[in-house]
């Protein structure tokens, strides 16, 4: 833990590591046991199976097209409440019982995150999925102040548009701009598949690293949840982060294991940026 003393890491939680009620609490130990070495987290957290299940009972239906959900003005509340006020308080609850470390703030808050209204790229042609934004702009006045302040931003991925209009963000892509504004040099993101596979669905062979320009070449043919992870990895990267892991969130306690262990360990995927790893 060491090298990431008095260092940011901004790590994207989501995936099965948030369902699980002993993953989440391993997640939390993981962030506070960070936190307690010096290390500077940021939690920017999903949601997408809690917006699914809240839309489930609304009788709403929902579809994704390019990994994205297509949001009308009704799915946009949803989304708003689920993510701000459902799921980013729990886990601020979470990490909250031992101390008044966490403090939850919305994309829109302070304009975190300016959205600007996104398209799915499906077949060649760009599809309009509603009221899906892609992050335009970073603010990071109110992060810096909390992690100045000695606090743990927890921050949902639901950005304000320069028109008034809320987005919805990916939450990968939110994290992984929000990764390369603040220059960190770690960017995790925990999934719930060990790490990029070389030939999915041919092979469940897992890349172990990958260059910024390598993943370039294949984002393209990658498909489902995978494309906006790669994609916000490799904006991390290319935006100046250290270096972006995709690690296994099924495992308990994979932050902490995934950071201690470092690059190249067969842990999960590493993307390193076009001059080498510059992280841990
Ligand atoms: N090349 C690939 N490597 C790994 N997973 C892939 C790949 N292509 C598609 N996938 C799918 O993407 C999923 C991960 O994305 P997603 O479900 O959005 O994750 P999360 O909930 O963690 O954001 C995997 O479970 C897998 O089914
Ligand atoms: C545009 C879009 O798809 N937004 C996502 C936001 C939440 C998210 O990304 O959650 P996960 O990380 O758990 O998938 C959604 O509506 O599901």
């Amino acid at each position: 833990m060491e090298p990431l003393r008095g260092h940011t890491v901004v790590v994207k939680y989501g995936g099965h590591a948030m369902t699980d009620d002993t993953l989440r609490r391993a997640f939390a130990q993981d962030v506070l046991t960070l936190y307690g070495a010096g290390v500077r987290p940021v939690v920017v957290h999903g949601g997408g199976p809690q917006i699914a299940a809240h839309l489930d009972r609304l009788g709403l239906k929902s579809d994704f097209l390019d990994g994205l959900r297509v949001t009308t003005p009704e799915t946009m509340e949803v989304v708003r409440m689920v993510l701000s006020g459902k799921v980013q308080k729990d886990l601020v609850g979470l990490l909250n019982e031992h101390g008044p470390h966490a403090v939850g703030l919305s994309g829109e808050d302070g304009h975190t995150l300016t959205a600007v209204k996104r398209y799915a790229q499906v077949g060649g042609e760009s599809v309009d999925i509603g009221l899906v934004g892609d992050v335009a702009r970073v603010n990071t006045t109110v992060v810096r102040l909390l992690l100045d302040g000695g606090h743990i931003p927890v921050v949902s991925s639901v950005g304000r548009g320069e028109d008034g209009q809320v987005y919805n963000v990916n939450a990968d892509t939110a994290a992984g701009a929000l990764a390369a504004a603040l220059g960190t040099r770690v960017f995790v993101v925990l999934t719930d598949v060990p790490g990029l596979y070389a030939d999915w669905p041919r092979s469940d062979r897992v890349v172990d690293r990958i260059g910024a320009g390598e993943l370039e070449r294949v984002l393209p043919g990658l498909n489902g949840g995978m494309g906006p992870k790669m994609e916000a990895c490799l904006r991390a990267v290319r935006g100046g982060v250290g270096v972006a892991r995709v690690l296994d969130g099924r495992a308990p306690h994979a932050l902490l294991d995934g950071l201690v262990g470092g690059v190249g360990v067969g842990v999960g995927t590493s993307v390193l940026p076009d001059g080498g790893c510059r992280g841990v």
